[in-house]
């Protein structure tokens, strides 16, 4: 398992493509987000997000993030609107953030990266689970949503609370009860674009929905993200830091824009 792919200097998202061809795709996440080239498309409905706390059902040190998983065999939390068609389920949340507060989103917004990027994961019900969605191009929606710097995060502090018990990789503990909506901001306006899994297998099934408003984070906040590690027990301790992809290249694609 030594070989497996992570984000250190041996295994790492520049080596990704020698195991995962998907890495050289025309369709890959994220991007660098050019706000002057994103076109507002009046065709874009609002997002409809409803999320059900009972769905929460546990938090998970998977060795590359940790992920709250939520259970998805009904349409009880889910996305619709927005650029996508029909139903989608929530299966889970995640992060990606840096070793310092300059870097650690995967997306970046007119060549700034922010300390912290949330990604919730959602599946297509017109295929029968997340594994079989997670290959098809209308597969998966994923909403990313920026964390700055400033205000500490009460909603976000009860996520982090959780992280005591999975320090590191393959522990996880009960989550319930959980509201991922009081992770959202105010606004709902957002830019959207054909993409990919950010990490193996890089599946091209994601349509991206990056929120423009951010929500906020401390610095104590983010010191408790970098608590984590990569490393199982028992193993030489490495800090669970940098897990993120820096941004691809656009390859033609358009970038459009809920909001004018
Ligand atoms: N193992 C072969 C089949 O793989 C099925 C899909 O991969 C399952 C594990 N990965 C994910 O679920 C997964 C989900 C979301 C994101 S991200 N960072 O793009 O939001 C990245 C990865
Ligand atoms: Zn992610």
């Amino acid at each position: 398992m030594s070989n497996a792919w992570g984000y250190g200097p041996t295994n790492g998202p520049d080596t990704w493509m020698e195991r995962f061809p998907n890495a050289k795709g025309l369709r890959q996440s994220p991007i660098n987000i050019v706000t002057k080239e994103a076109q507002f498309d009046p065709s874009l409905k609002p997002l409809k997000i409803k999320y059900d706390p009972y769905n929460s059902r546990d938090i998970l040190n998977n060795g590359q993030s940790f992920q709250v998983d939520f259970v998805d065999d009904t349409d009880s939390s889910t996305l619709t609107g927005g650029p996508i068609c029909g139903t989608y389920r929530l299966n889970q949340f995640h992060f990606h953030w840096g070793a310092s507060d300059d870097r650690g989103s995967e997306h970046n917004v007119d060549g700034a990266q922010f300390p912290c990027e949330l990604h919730l994961v959602h599946w297509n019900t017109k295929y029968s689970s997340f594994r079989e969605a997670a290959d098809k191009d209308d597969g998966l929606a994923v909403i990313g949503v920026f964390l700055k710097i400033g205000a500490p995060n009460a909603q976000l502090q009860k996520v982090l609370d959780a992280l005591d018990f999975v320090k590191t990789k393959g522990k996880q503990t009960t989550f319930s009860n959980f509201d991922a909506k009081t992770l959202l901001p105010h606004s709902l306006d957002y830019w959207t674009y054909e993409g990919s899994l950010t990490t193996p297998p890089l599946l091209e099934s994601v349509t991206w929905i990056v929120l423009r408003e951010v929500i906020s984070v401390s610095s104590v906040q983010m010191a408790k993200f970098r608590s984590l590690f990569f490393t199982g027990e028992g193993e030489p301790q490495i800090s669970m830091v940098d897990n993120y992809r820096p941004p691809q290249l656009l390859q033609g694609r358009q970038v459009r824009a809920s909001f004018q």
